[in-house]
């Protein structure tokens, strides 16, 4: 323990050091820290183009770092394959749902158990589709994340879900690794206010059993609900960071929004 550590203070999750993504002249992510401690709904903000995708990318593998450490589960998981990731207990869902369509709503969530086993994706899908219906132990655990993430369709072909639900199928993917810390890539984009109303309901409960969650998001009301640490990004760089209400009233971060709408509709 460190000496500023207080004795009870929750452990970090997840530190992120001066974290740099370049594509070419772009500077995508330009030298960002943060931390997510144990039990955070740690949120990442900012204007459409600052960084947060990229970010999120990078901590899930998607991307390897042009510098910069990123310290998960004891050591430094940066340029990391994402299976390898995923191993570790960082879970995600996308901004773009990347469900496949043609397979059932089960058979999706099932993939994300193999995850953990040494048959990747495309292996899973195209020589074992017979063998992995018959692997109980992840169907019943896919069941249950279905259940928990409130979907019963389970034998649908993904592709007939409305939009919100297949944002939860993607949820109920990434729970079936078992993450420590669970990454969410807009999870309210495309969902109706019902169903927003229900992602927070989800959030809070995912929180209340344990789990760590980082996520991006543009709807600050979710936000204001659920965040219990904000970090804000503009141009690549971290420009402010605290909770949420502190945040949105810091002048860098009005400024940085300034000619984009921030939708808060909070007193
Ligand atoms: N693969 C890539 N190649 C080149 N430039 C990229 C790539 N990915 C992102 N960028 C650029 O990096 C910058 C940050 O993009 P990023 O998608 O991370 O932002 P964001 O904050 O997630 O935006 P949004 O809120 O609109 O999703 C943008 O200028 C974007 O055009």
């Amino acid at each position: 323990m460190s000496t500023q550590e207080k004795p009870n203070a929750p452990n970090t999750v997840l530190e992120v050091k001066n974290l740099h993504k370049h594509f070419g002249g772009v500077k995508a992510v330009n030298g960002i820290d943060f931390v997510v401690k144990e039990g955070d709904v740690a949120v990442l903000i900012g204007p459409n183009g600052s960084g947060k995708t990229t970010a999120i990318n990078l901590l899930s593998g998607i991307y390897t770092p042009t510098d910069g450490e990123i310290v998960f589960a004891g050591g430094n998981i940066a340029g990391l394959k994402p299976s390898d990731i995923t191993k570790k207990g960082i879970a995600r869902t996308f901004q773009n749902i990347r469900l496949f369509p043609e397979l059932t709503v089960l058979e999706n969530v099932m993939i994300g158990s193999h995850t953990k086993g040494s048959v990747g994706i495309i292996g899973t899908l195209v020589g074992r589709r017979k063998g992995l219906m018959e692997d109980r132990t992840a169907a019943n655990k896919a069941l249950e994340a279905l259940r928990f993430v409130g979907i019963e369709r389970h034998q649908e072909q993904a592709k007939n879900l409305p939009y919100g639900q297949q944002r939860l199928v993607e949820i109920a993917r990434a729970l079936v690794s078992e993450p420590k810390l669970l990454l969410l890539d807009e999870p309210a984009a495309g969902m109706n206010a019902e169903e927003t109303v229900k992602l927070v309901k989800l959030i809070k409960k995912l929180n209340q059993m344990g789990l760590t969650i980082l996520l991006i998001e543009h709807d600050m009301s979710l936000v204001a609900e659920v965040a219990t640490r904000a970090y804000v990004m503009d141009f690549g760089r971290k420009i402010s960071e605290g909770d949420i209400q502190k945040v949105l009233n810091d002048p860098i971060v009005i400024q940085a929004y300034l000619g984009e709408e921030i939708e808060y509709d909070y007193a």
